[in-house]
């Protein structure tokens, strides 16, 4: 089975790094294209994958084709490759904002279409992905996507009225998260922690909540409480945080990213 690539950038070569480290895919299968010859040679030092100017070649060769170019750019690609597409090629797109009505529109209303929406954690094995089907793709088919999906990290089948919402909670959230551990490391290098140890610290205290949260499948409200001891220490971080706003800031950034994806 042949993947390919249209647009190798950062979230393509998070997905292409995850599927080769799980050995799902081997490198000789994967082929990519990009635009300039900086990304093609990059991309192709570090995964060893071949890698191509040409979309055409990209799109006559995959059995998988994922559209990995950002979505202002669907209107000068996807015409472009339109008239080679094999016609039980699966297209997976990756774009936000960019309906499975756009692409067809673009491509045309008979190819096996995914829509997806997956984060860069796929890098190390941890991304999360949301995607969606048109009627043309099979179960079977989509079982096929969705191993390939799951090969760097959790990937669920959403709806598509739900991928905008999966884009703000997983899809941008890594960018809020590490704007979260910048400032939590930036409170630590104020208490007289050495940066780098501060990283590290930050980055642990995230990782290891999540997974406490995963793996005992508690309330995040309960997980709270059993860190906030009465007249303590945490419950003054807290409060500090409630009348801050923190909570509201974060719904309505997970907001603004749905509606921008609404609206691209
Ligand atoms: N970044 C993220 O966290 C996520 C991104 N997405 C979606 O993934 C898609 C890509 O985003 P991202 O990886 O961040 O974007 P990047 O800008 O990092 O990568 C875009 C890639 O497209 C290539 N490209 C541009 N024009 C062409 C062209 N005409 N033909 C072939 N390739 C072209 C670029 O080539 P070159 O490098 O040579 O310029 C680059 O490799 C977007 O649609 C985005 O919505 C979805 C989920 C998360
Ligand atoms: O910022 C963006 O538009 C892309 C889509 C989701 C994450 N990054």
């Amino acid at each position: 089975m042949k993947i390919g690539f249209i647009g190798l950038g950062n979230m393509a070569k998070a997905m292409i790094g995850g599927m080769l480290s799980k050995e799902i895919v081997r490198k000789e299968d994967i082929i990519g294209s990009a635009k300039t010859e900086h990304t093609l040679d990059q991309v192709n030092q570090m995964y060893g994958i071949m890698t191509t100017s040409d979309n055409q070649l990209v799109a006559k060769e995959a059995d998988i084709l994922f559209l990995a170019i950002k979505p202002q750019f669907f209107g000068e690609v996807l015409p472009e490759i339109r008239g080679v597409l094999r016609k039980e090629a699966l297209i997976v797109s990756i774009a936000a904002g960019k309906t499975i009505a756009d692409i067809e529109g673009l491509l045309s209303a008979d190819i096996k279409l995914v829509r997806c929406m997956p984060n860069t954690p796929a890098l190390v094995g941890e991304g999360c992905t949301g995607a969606c089907r048109n009627g043309h793709v099979s179960d079977e088919e989509m079982e096929v996507c969705m191993k390939l999906l799951r090969s760097f990290g959790v990937a669920e089948e959403v709806p598509e009225r739900l991928i905008n919402a999966v884009a703000g909670v997983s899809g941008c959230s890594p960018a809020y998260v590490f704007q979260f551990l910048e400032a939590l490391a930036d409170g630590a290098v104020l208490a007289g922690m050495p940066r780098k140890q501060a990283y590290t610290f930050a980055a642990q205290a995230v990782l290891g909540s999540a997974k406490l949260m995963l793996e005992t499948g508690k309330h995040p409200g309960e997980l709270k409480d059993m860190v906030t001891s009465p007249a303590g220490t945490t419950i003054e971080g807290v409060r500090v945080l409630e009348e801050k706003g923190f909570r509201g800031a974060v719904i309505d950034a997970v907001k603004a990213s749905v509606e921008k994806s609404e609206n691209m």
